[in-house]
C-alpha cells in the first residue's frame, strides 16, 4: 500500500516562517491540504510559496508518497522547482525534473528513486500511459496555470487517467486567472475535480496590502488625416465586395469598416443552399475574408503589414479589372508613407520615451511591449531602437514561420539576463511573455492591442505591479478597437463576481479528505533551513539534452501560445544556505504508522 499516513507527522502541519505569515496563503494553505483546491489569486501574491508549503506537508505525511508538481513548458517547470525548493526547506536529493529532456530509458528509475517530481504534462501524461508513473504513488497533484486545463490539454489527460486507478490524491491548482467565461471556469473545474475555489480579486480586503498599485490608462489613438484617407480609400473598394454579399444575401448587412474575416467566412456554414447555386461566389467571399483581414491589421498592427497582405491579395488576383487597379492604387498611396507613420507606432514611441524621460534618475527603468504578431513586434523594435536611450529586442517563440526564424530558447534566456541586467531596457513579447516567467522588474507594460480573450489581458497585466507601483498603457485605434479593453475588463470582473457570489460553477462534493477525520493538524510554525541548492543532485541535469519518447510532442508545441518558451535561468530569490537537510530529517520522529484506504 502505496498510501501510508505518518500519523504522528500529520499531527501538525509545518508552516515556515521563513517568509512573512500572510493569512490569505495561511488560509488557502490549510484548505488545500483536505480539499482539491482551485487557488485564482491575482499575479505575483506568492501562489508558489502556497504550493511549496503543501508539498513539504504531503511529503511529511506520506514518506513514501509522491508529489508532482505539473507546468505547462520546460522553462516554468525549471523556474517552479527553484522556486519551490528555495522557499522551505524541502531537500533536494528528493527531488527531480522530468520533461521531454530526460532520457526516456530514465525516467521510470527516477520515479522509483524520488519523491518530488516537476514535469511538463506532456511526459507525465505520457508517462502515466507507459506505466513509467503509477498513479498510485501520487499524494499530491500541483498543477500550474490551471486555466489551461481545457479541451483536450493533456492536464485534463493526466487527471482522468489518475482517477480511474486512484481517486485518492490531492489536487491543488494555481492560476491567475481561471477562466474567460463561466463556462471555462466550470470547465477547469470539472477536468481537475476541483471541491473549493480559492478567489480573490485586487480587491480582496486580506490581500489589498500585498497589491502594488497598477495604473491602467487606456488610450484610444486617433487617426491622422494620411492614415484615415488611406484606410477611406482602401474602404471604398472593400464596399464593392461587401454589396455583392448583401445583394446576394450572403450577409443582411456588410460594413466594411468593422466586418471581421470569420464572419465572412461563417457564410460558407449559414448559405450553403445559395453557394450551391451560385458557385461563383466562392471567390468573393475568399477575397472579402482577405481584405478584412487587412483592413484588421492596418487598423490594429502597421502600415507595412497591411501592405505586404495586399500584396499577396494583388497577386492572387488574376482578372486584371478595376477593382484590381483600385487596389493598386491604394498599395502605392500605402508606400508613400513611412511605415512609422501609423498613428499606433506614433504613440507607442512617445509614450516609451516619455517614460523614459521622465524616469532619468533611474537606470533600472524596464519597459515591457506586449504585440500578438511578430511581424510588428519587429517593426516596433526597429523604431524604437532609432530612439535615444531606447535599447529594445524582440522576444519571440521558438517556432519559424514564412516570415522569419524564431528564437532558441537559450537566445530567449540571455535576452531575459541581459534585459535584467540592463543591457536592454525594452522588450518587444508576443504572448510568450506573457505566462508565469520571471522577466524581472518592469515599470511600464503597453499594450500595442487590445486582447479580447480576458485571461491573457489579466497575464499581461500581471508582469508589472510585483515589488513596486507599475503602468500599464493599452493602445487602441480609435473605432471598433476602443471597446475592446473595457469588454475584456468587465467579462472578468464579472466572472470573478459569480464565482466569488457562489452562482454558475458547480464544484465536486466527493472528493475524500486523505486524513482521517480524527486527525486533526495543528499548524506549527518554524523557521525551516534551507538546503544549498547543488545542481548536480536535480536527477535531471545529470541526464539533460537526451532523448524525447517517440510519438511525444514537444512541450512548447503542446503550449500553444505561439509556441515558444524561455529559460529563466534562474529561480526565486533564496535565503542564504544555513546547513542540507537530508529527506529523513522530516520523517526521524516517525513512529506508527496506518494504511488510510
Ligand atoms: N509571504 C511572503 N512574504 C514575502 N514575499 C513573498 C511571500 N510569498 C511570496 N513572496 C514573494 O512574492 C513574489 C511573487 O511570488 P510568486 O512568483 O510565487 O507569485 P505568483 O502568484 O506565482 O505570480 P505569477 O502568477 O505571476 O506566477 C516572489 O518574489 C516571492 O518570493
Amino acid at each position: 500500500m502505496k498510501l501510508e499516513l505518518d500519523v504522528q507527522a500529520a499531527e501538525t502541519f509545518l508552516y515556515p516562517t521563513n517568509m512573512a505569515k500572510r493569512d490569505y496563503q495561511f488560509n488557502i494553505v490549510q484548505r488545500a491540504l483536505f480539499d482539491n483546491v482551485l487557488v485564482a489569486l491575482p499575479t505575483g501574491l506568492g501562489k508558489t510559496f502556497i504550493a511549496a508549503v503543501v508539498i513539504l506537508n504531503f511529503f511529511r505525511w506520506y514518506p513514501k508518497g509522491k508529489i508532482v508538481f505539473v507546468a505547462p513548458t520546460k522553462p516554468l517547470v525549471a523556474q517552479q522547482q527553484m522556486a519551490c525548493h528555495g522557499i522551505c526547506g524541502l531537500p533536494w536529493d528528493v527531488a527531480c525534473e522530468m520533461t521531454g529532456n530526460t532520457a526516456k530509458s530514465r525516467r521510470g528509475d527516477e520515479w522509483e528513486e524520488k519523491r518530488i517530481f516537476y514535469m511538463t504534462p506532456q511526459t507525465l501524461d505520457n508517462d502515466l500511459a507507459t506505466g513509467d508513473v503509477d498513479p498510485k504513488d501520487i499524494v499530491c497533484l500541483v498543477v500550474d496555470e490551471a486555466h489551461r486545463a481545457t479541451g483536450n490539454y493533456a492536464y485534463c489527460n493526466i487527471v482522468s487517467q489518475m482517477q480511474a486507478v486512484n481517486p485518492y490524491f490531492r489536487i491543488l491548482a494555481l492560476t491567475a486567472t481561471p477562466g474567460s467565461t463561466s463556462e471555462r471556469v466550470q470547465e477547469v473545474i470539472d477536468n481537475l475535480h476541483i471541491s473549493l475555489i480559492e478567489l480573490r480579486t485586487e480587491e480582496a480586503l486580506d490581500i489589498r496590502q500585498y497589491i502594488h498599485k497598477k495604473r491602467e490608462e487606456p488610450i484610444v489613438v486617433s487617426m491622422t488625416d494620411d492614415f484615415r484617407h488611406l484606410r477611406d480609400l482602401y474602404l471604398d473598394v472593400m464596399d464593392e465586395n461587401c454589396n455583392t454579399l448583401v445583394t446576394h444575401v450572403l450577409l443582411p448587412r456588410c460594413d466594411a469598416a468593422t466586418l471581421h474575416p470569420f464572419r465572412v467566412r461563417s457564410i460558407y456554414a449559414e448559405r450553403k443552399s445559395i453557394l450551391a447555386q451560385k458557385r461563383w461566389l466562392g471567390s468573393t467571399i475568399n477575397e472579402t475574408a482577405k481584405m478584412a483581414d487587412a483592413r484588421h491589421h492596418l487598423d490594429t498592427f502597421s502600415i507595412k503589414m497591411f501592405r505586404a497582405r495586399i500584396q499577396e491579395l494583388l497577386d492572387s488576383m488574376k482578372k486584371q479589372d478595376s477593382k484590381k487597379m483600385k487596389l493598386a492604387q491604394v498599395i502605392n498611396l500605402a508606400a508613400s508613407m513611412p511605415d512609422e507613420a501609423h498613428p499606433k507606432m506614433i504613440k507607442c514611441v512617445d509614450v516609451i520615451l516619455d517614460h523614459f524621460s521622465r524616469e532619468t534618475q533611474d537606470s533600472s527603468t524596464r519597459v515591457m511591449v506586449f504585440c500578438s504578431l511578430r511581424e510588428a513586434v519587429h517593426e516596433i523594435v526597429d523604431l524604437l531602437n532609432q530612439q535615444e536611450g531606447v535599447k529594445a529586442t524582440p522576444f519571440i517563440g521558438q517556432a519559424s514561420d514564412k516570415r522569419g526564424r524564431g528564437l532558441t530558447q537559450k537566445e530567449q534566456q540571455e535576452i531575459i539576463q541581459k534585459f535584467k541586467q540592463g543591457t536592454y531596457n525594452v522588450i518587444v513579447a508576443t504572448s510568450i511573455g506573457e505566462e508565469g516567467l520571471d522577466i524581472g522588474e518592469v515599470d511600464l507594460i503597453v499594450c500595442y492591442e487590445a486582447v479580447k480573450d480576458s485571461v491573457r489581458m489579466l497575464q499581461r497585466v500581471g508582469r508589472t505591479g510585483r515589488k513596486r507601483e507599475g503602468r500599464i498603457v493599452v493602445l487602441m485605434t480609435e473605432g471598433p478597437e476602443s471597446s475592446v479593453w473595457q469588454k475584456s475588463k468587465d467579462t472578468y470582473k464579472g466572472v470573478q463576481q459569480t464565482i466569488t457570489a457562489g452562482h454558475s460553477v458547480t464544484l465536486f462534493d466527493d472528493v475524500p479528505r486523505l486524513v482521517p477525520q480524527s486527525i486533526k493538524p495543528t499548524a506549527h510554525f518554524e523557521e525551516l533551513d534551507q538546503p544549498e541548492f547543488e545542481p548536480a543532485m536535480i536527477s535531471s541535469k545529470k541526464a539533460a539534452g537526451k532523448s524525447q519518447s517517440h510519438g511525444e510532442r514537444s512541450e512548447e508545441e503542446e503550449a500553444g501560445r505561439g509556441g515558444g518558451s524561455v529559460s529563466t535561468g534562474c529561480g526565486a530569490e533564496r535565503r542564504p544556505a544555513t546547513h542540507r537537510i537530508e529527506a529523513h530529517h522530516y520523517l526521524q520522529h516517525r513512529q506508527s504508522r496506518r494504511d488510510y484506504k
